[in-house]
């Protein structure tokens, strides 16, 4: 398959600024719901089938892969199984909305200090949840916590009897409880995130790029979370930086696209499946040209 042409002017351009200096660009992409399905439970999510060789294959020909994810980032590693792959030795996974690092070089993770807001909330939580009918029986039995250790607690809708609904029940008095303890409500997928504010995927995509000098970036994302990565490639490409804004389509049945992504993007692809087989055509045409 060649590489799936964008649908606009920018990501035209994007792409071939890309393409014309591969050593200068920076591939970064989200996790879940980009390159690993979304399955109904968080610990059982995995990198799709060939994202893994895909990204390893790529990777030796730019300047750098990163994944930029609301997940801690050794969950992400792990789940991903980013670890000791050969061809990704330079892989750099940010985690918790680039709060934190996760280096494959050293295989070691930079990570803030907990937030003491969030093991405050975490403690309140299953009270404001009982409250709410969170109790065996009830419309919000199968509503599961995630804890995400120091930097997060995640509320998931996706196994409740009407996951949409119950997101809608929960979201004013789950944002009380966050603002209670000085952090931020993150809306996603059927989830909803208490975490501290100050950082979100645009800034970590930022500072990424600057650390990496990019020369050209596509960045890769199918949730709320990736519009600040996309405002940020937006702003740069807007400064004469080819950028590349793709968005990985919800296939899952009954789930929506997120339509304020799919509005902003380049290019739209089937979900995760699609992600894989345009990093294979990335890395065909890299191929192609240094043959
Ligand atoms: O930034 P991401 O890599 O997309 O991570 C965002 C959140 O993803 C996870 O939840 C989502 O995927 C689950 C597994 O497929 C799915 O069950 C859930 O409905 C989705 O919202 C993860 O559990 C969160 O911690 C991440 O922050």
């Amino acid at each position: 398959m060649g590489i799936p042409t964008p649908t606009t002017p920018e990501g035209k351009d994007g792409l071939a600024g890309l393409l014309a200096r591969p050593e200068r660009a920076v591939i970064a992409l989200d996790f879940d719901g980009t390159l690993a399905s979304i399955v109904p439970d968080p610990d059982r999510a995995r990198a799709y089938p060939g994202a893994v060789v895909a990204l390893a294959r790529l990777a030796p020909k730019v300047a750098s892969v990163a994944v930029v994810t609301g997940r801690p980032a050794r969950a992400a590693v792990r789940h991903g199984g980013f670890a000791a792959v050969p061809g990704l030795e330079r892989l750099v996974v940010l985690g918790h909305y680039g709060a934190e690092r996760w280096d494959a070089g050293s295989a070691s993770v930079r990570t803030p200090p907990p937030h003491p807001g969030v093991a405050a909330a975490r403690s309140e939580l299953p009270l404001v949840l009982e409250r709410l009918g969170a109790r065996p029986g009830a419309r919000l039995a199968a509503v599961r916590v995630e804890d995400k250790g120091g930097q997060a607690v995640a509320v998931h809708t996706r196994q409740a009897e009407a996951p949409q609904a119950a997101l809608q029940l929960l979201r004013g008095p789950l944002g009380e409880l966050a603002a209670r303890h000085g952090l931020t409500l993150e809306p996603g997928r059927m989830v909803l995130e208490l975490r501290p504010p100050g950082m979100d995927k645009g800034m970590a995509l930022d500072a990424y790029l600057r650390e990496t000098d990019a020369g050209a970036v596509l960045y890769a994302g199918d949730d709320l979370g990736d519009l600040a990565a996309y405002g940020t490639v937006r702003r740069l490409r807007a400064g004469g930086l080819p950028g590349v804004l793709v968005c990985s389509a919800a296939v899952e049945e009954g789930e929506s696209t997120v339509a304020e992504l799919a509005a902003q993007a380049d290019l739209v692809v089937d979900g995760p499946g699609g992600v894989v087989a345009l990093l294979n055509a990335l890395a065909d045409a890299l191929d192609a040209r240094s043959a």
